[in-house]
């Protein structure tokens, strides 16, 4: 791989080492294997694998990523320089970065002298030894070498000349690329644009400019890696890309030690995007989003859901004011096309709605709503009562289709709910002291004029209720028999009035292709949790129902 294009950012991918240091995310080695072929399909050109050497998991992983090769990704090994009095070649974790058979390996080294002295315990002299032998001992094994200057912030802050002779040392024993690391993650981007300036005059002096040391005849290129302890992270690495470095490491989701490292799904677009720099494919862009999600889900973290570009909220507008103008003209609150980096505009109606909110979502529900017609205004007032309830129609979006279809008199009516009466019990399951929750739930339901009362048990009432429900309609609608709840959450709205407080319960459901949520509030959490459940039956028929209409039209 030859850097050679000025405008060419090199992304360096750090989430399978840095990345799984954060805290409470652990990948196996299948999660490790599968993130890497993400990452290639997205095109970063390079993915440090991991450690070999420090556990077993990153040992394996080169190994088996040599069965299922990458596609154009370069996979890089991560190591220490060696330890302090010995040689490279006998160093044991040098041997296993060179068994791991990569092309590019990754060295760090101490650039801060109170490193060497306190965590080394090392003299400056054998620090600058370490640095050099290694790389020289992995060249001549036929590597290429990217040297990681770890602390290099701080350590040119507290001793400039000892850091300088740091990089000197790496750069005459062959590495091609010096990453600048903010490891503390404490420098702001200022300082981090003052110190590449030094650092490019320094180390090219007879080139001492951007342009120069962009230059593909320049022997050395930088790169920087940085983390996020000040919220600085993106901002800090977008300053160094400015002053000339031209590989920049980070994370996907910004995963990372502590408080994470700049976070790739930021950093592309904003270089890509915004400052004309070419990291990826604009093709592979437009899979950023799916590949930010695809992570989370590996490393089984929840999405930041407010992350920028690929949060689900990161072009979602709620205020009133907004909606309308938005749908006159997207640039009024979007900086940039949703669809560059494969997001999508949504609106989210609450009490902070307005009739734009209300014609957008009737839109996207396949409802033809006119601005002058009068329900317009009836469902908004609705929307803003029931909120003001303890309702929340946000996430709930297929109670607020039924609430508007109910307005303009196109509620279809499935079925009549006449009641329901539930029984609980905790009783000893084995006379011992294990006791087992169990419940009873009897409903009646009318369906077309019939009565049919059922009964059914579970090991809580909402289940029992569920099932209960789910009985009683199945002979009428056997496509109920696809439908289950995915997700059940409950919130105390008024916590201050104890076990009198209103409760709001959302209920995720599905068939297997859809999924749909909806909401019921009350006093009770069994009547809450009914009106919800209710309502995800229900709309589980009507999106049935509406797919077959729309299947006999076409
Ligand atoms: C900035 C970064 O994120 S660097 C990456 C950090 N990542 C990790 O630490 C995760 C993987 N690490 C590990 O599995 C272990 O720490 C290992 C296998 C690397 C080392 O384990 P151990 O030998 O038990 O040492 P320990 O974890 O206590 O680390 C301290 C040792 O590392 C040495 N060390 C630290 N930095 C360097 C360096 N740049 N070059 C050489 N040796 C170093 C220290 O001198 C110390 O050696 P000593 O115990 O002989 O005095
Ligand atoms: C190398 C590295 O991970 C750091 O300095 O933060």
């Amino acid at each position: 791989m030859t850097p050679d294009t000025s405008n060419q950012i090199w992304i360096y991918d750090t989430t399978l080492r840095d990345g799984a240091q954060r805290e409470g995310l652990s990948l196996s080695l299948e999660d490790k294997l599968r993130i890497a072929h993400q990452l290639d399909q997205l095109g970063i050109p390079f993915i440090e694998g991991g450690w070999p050497g420090a556990n077993p998991k990153d040992v394996q992983f080169f190994w088996k990523l040599k069965e299922q090769p990458l596609q154009q990704a370069e996979v890089v090994a991560f190591c220490s320089t060696r330890r302090p009095g010995t040689t490279a070649a006998q160093d044991s974790m040098l041997q296993a970065i060179l068994a791991a058979g990569t092309r590019w390996v990754t060295i760090f080294g101490k650039s801060w002298d109170l490193h060497v002295t306190e965590s080394l315990k090392a003299s400056l002299e054998e620090n600058l030894a370490m640095i050099g032998d290694t790389i020289e001992y992995l060249r001549s094994q036929g590597r290429r070498v990217i040297y990681d200057a770890e602390h290099w912030f701080d350590g040119y802050k507290h001793n400039p000349e000892y850091a300088l002779q740091t990089l000197k040392s790496a750069i005459a024993a062959g590495a091609e690329w010096i990453v600048l690391c903010d490891t503390n993650g404490g420098t702001l981007p200022h300082e981090i644009s003052q110190i590449v300036r030094d650092v490019v005059k320094a180390i090219a002096p007879e080139e001492s400019s951007p342009s120069k040391i962009q230059n593909p005849k320049s022997k050395i290129q930088l790169g920087v890696h940085t983390h996020n302890d000040s919220d600085t992270a993106v901002a800090n690495a977008i300053a160094a890309v400015m002053e000339g470095v031209r590989m920049v490491q980070g994370t996907m989701n910004g995963y990372g030690e502590r408080c994470g490292n700049a976070n790739l799904c930021s950093l592309i677009p904003n270089l890509q995007l915004k400052l004309g720099y070419s990291c990826i494919k604009d093709e592979q862009l437009k899979q950023l989003t799916q590949a930010s999600r695809f992570i989370s889900e590996i490393a089984n973290l929840a999405p930041d859901e407010h992350a920028p570009f690929v949060g689900l909220s990161a072009f979602a507008h709620k205020g009133g004011i907004h909606v309308s103008a938005v749908e006159r003209n997207p640039l009024t609150y979007e900086h940039l096309e949703p669809e560059t980096v494969g997001n999508r505009r949504r609106i989210v109606v609450s009490d902070q709605s307005g009739l734009s909110n209300v014609l957008a979502k009737a839109r996207s529900f396949g409802i033809d709503l006119d601005k002058q017609n009068p329900a317009c205004r009836h469902i908004l007032q609705r929307l803003k009562e029931l909120e003001n309830e303890g309702y929340q129609f946000e996430a709930a979006e297929g109670s607020f289709d039924l609430l508007m279809r109910e307005a303009l008199g196109q509620r279809e009516k499935f079925f009549e709910l006449k009641g329901f009466r539930l029984h609980c019990d905790i009783a000893p399951c084995d006379g011992e002291s294990n006791c087992l929750p169990y419940a009873l739930a009897t409903i009646k339901v009318s369906v077309n004029g019939k009565d049919i009362l059922e009964a059914a048990e579970g090991n809580g009432p909402v289940a029992a209720l569920d099932a209960a429900l789910r009985k009683a309609l199945v002979n009428f609608y056997p496509i109920i028999g696809q439908f289950y709840l995915t997700d059940y959450k409950v919130r105390i709205l008024n916590s201050n009035t104890g076990t009198s407080a209103k409760t709001r319960v959302l209920v995720e459901s599905s068939n297997g292709h859809q999924r749909w949520t909806t909401v019921g509030v009350s006093t009770n959490i069994l009547e809450a949790s009914y009106q919800a459940v209710v309502e995800g039956l229900e709309y589980g028929l009507l999106l049935h129902s509406s797919a077959k209409v729309a299947l006999a039209n076409s």
